[in-house]
């Protein structure tokens, strides 16, 4: 700077000073919405103007936990394809799933804006490469079908105790809110699963402080996500969320690691079977196949991911179960045909069911658990993505709800029809037409979910069981999907059920 502006600009007065830098930062903002509207190589994306040149609309409705929905109806208005940001594109056409997240897609389409739980310990979410085919390689074998076999007792012996807190309510005056008991059923299985330790839930009849801080935190990181989008403002819009909760994030990862340890010195026992028998006895066979650092990092992964999905599938099946009695009717027989009484209800015997996977494949159509962006890059050469070119650096995602909420890719996708998913000869007419791909709950390729045959076997049984013992009546419908928020994870209402026992 010269001599006489350098003198220029210290003489002006802080408020004038702070006028000016306004007024250039002005400028400079109107000249790049200019260009983001126009000369953008991502300009001709269909999308509302304000969504091309401003984080503004995305980061509003983020804090307002309404930004699945607000894409949704962006791609009724605009199509397939959408511009959600200045950098980000989301995809609703029925290749998408399978042209970014699969093969070979995942390969050119890098996840983007993960972070790992504890630098430089990667854990399976975030890990790349050959990180994180080993990590999966290790924790394939504790999601086979033979693990599932050997850990049944732990999902059977968790549900009885469910049903029986349930019994206690039957036929009470007061409504019962559903929502919650699966909740403690949901987080006391994870925690037998991933620490050898209910989080007794169920027993004490309410929420573990942990479970209500993870619950919170969901919230939280959803919170900083969207600030991360107002740049030089994130610490202002930081600083006026729920900044306190994140603290609770390191609580999670502390309480975690300290359940690794303190399992890891567990004794031998031929009925735990929980996640890290099976790493144990690779890494007893083969040195290294997960250090113990990365068995806690992935164990304060796994209780978040494996919890309240499973609580949103399971409650997100009941309400449109209890909603369409004909639907419910139909799943009865299915279960009365093949179960004698509630104690022949097995998970390998209702995977050979068809109509309940279809209920289940239905609801998590309608209420996908995860319902948001799962974000990947665009290589700097730019790629052709569902016939567009997308220009480097871009980001781009499918959001569940959007491609499943469609009526270019499910005809009617607002009615609750399980029947889609049967056999052709058995689909009704009008569903024909139907994308059933464009439903991937749990994504597609080799960054898809590894929970999936246990989230399925999970809600199926939990689900079975519950219908078998219990006549279920609806009292309100404050659960209505299209009015609930999402911060990562939905936030379920009350499900107001009354209660009572069956009698078969
Ligand atoms: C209905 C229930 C569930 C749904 C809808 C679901 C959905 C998903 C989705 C969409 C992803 C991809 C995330 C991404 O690309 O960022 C994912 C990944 C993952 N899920 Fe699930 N999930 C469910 C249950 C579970 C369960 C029960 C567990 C474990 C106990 C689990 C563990 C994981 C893990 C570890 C990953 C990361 C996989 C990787 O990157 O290799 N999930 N899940």
């Amino acid at each position: 700077m010269d001599a006489e502006l350098w003198t220029k600009v210290s003489d002006l007065s802080p408020l004038k000073a702070a006028g000016r830098l306004g007024l250039l930062y002005a400028v400079y903002y109107v000249l790049y919405a200019a260009y983001a509207v126009t000369l953008s190589p991502l300009a001709k994306i269909p999308g509302p103007i304000t969504r091309k040149f401003s984080y503004m609309p995305c980061v509003i409705m983020n804090m307002r936990g309404r930004e699945s929905h607000a894409v949704r109806d962006l791609h009724r208005k605009y199509g397939p394809v959408v511009r959600v940001n200045p950098e980000m594109v989301s995809f609703t056409g029925p290749t998408a799933w399978k042209e970014i997240y699969g093969y070979p897609g995942a390969k050119k389409f890098k996840k983007f804006g993960y972070r790992q739980l504890r630098p430089g310990v990667p854990d399976l979410l975030t890990a790349n490469g050959a990180d994180h085919s080993r990590q999966r390689a290790a924790l394939n074998r504790a999601f086979s079908e033979k693990a599932l076999r050997e850990q049944e007792h732990h999902f059977q012996e968790h549900i009885d105790l469910f049903l029986s807190r349930l019994e206690e309510k039957c036929d009470e005056k007061e409504p019962l809110n559903i929502t919650q008991w699966i909740e403690f059923l949901a987080f006391d299985i994870i925690g037998t699963l991933a620490f050898s330790s209910s989080f007794h839930c169920l027993e004490d009849r309410g929420y573990h402080p942990w479970v209500l801080l993870l619950l919170n935190f969901f919230k939280s990181t959803h919170y900083v996500l969207a600030a991360r989008m107002c740049g030089i403002f994130f610490p202002l819009v930081l600083a006026l969320g729920p900044i306190r909760d994140l603290r609770k994030g390191e609580e999670h990862l502390r309480r975690s690691y300290a359940k690794v340890q303190e399992r890891i010195k567990m004794p031998e026992d031929d009925r735990r079977n929980d996640f890290w028998t099976y790493i144990s006895r690779q890494n007893e066979q083969k040195e290294g196949s997960m250090s113990v650092e990365e068995m806690e990092v992935n164990a304060a992964l796994l209780i978040p991911a494996g919890s309240d999905t499973i609580a949103t599938a399971v409650a997100g099946c009941l309400y449109l179960l209890l909603k369409h009695p004909d639907t419910l009717a139909r799943l009865r027989k299915e279960l009365e045909a093949e179960f004698r009484s509630e104690s022949d209800i097995t998970m390998p015997r209702l995977a050979g069911l068809p109509y309940i996977r279809a209920v289940v494949d239905e609801a998590l159509r309608m209420y996908p658990p995860i319902s948001g962006e799962l974000r990947r890059a665009v290589p700097p050469e730019g790629a052709v993505v569902c016939g567009h070119f997308i220009p480097g650096d871009t980001i781009i995602s499918v959001y569940a709800l959007a491609s499943c909420d469609n009526a270019s890719n499910f005809a009617q996708p607002k009615r609750f029809t399980p029947e889609r998913w049967l056999t052709t000869d058995e689909r009704p007419d009008w569903t024909r037409n139907d994308h059933l791909e464009a439903s991937q709950p749990f994504s597609v390729g080799p960054r898809n979910c590894i929970g999936m045959g246990l989230a399925y076997a999970e809600t199926k049984l939990i689900l079975a069981r519950l219908l078998f013992r219990f006549d279920l009546e609806l009292l309100d419908d404050e659960f209505n999907i299209d009015n609930q928020k999402v911060y990562v994870m939905w936030q379920k209402p009350p499900l107001s059920v009354r209660l009572s026992r069956r009698k078969v």
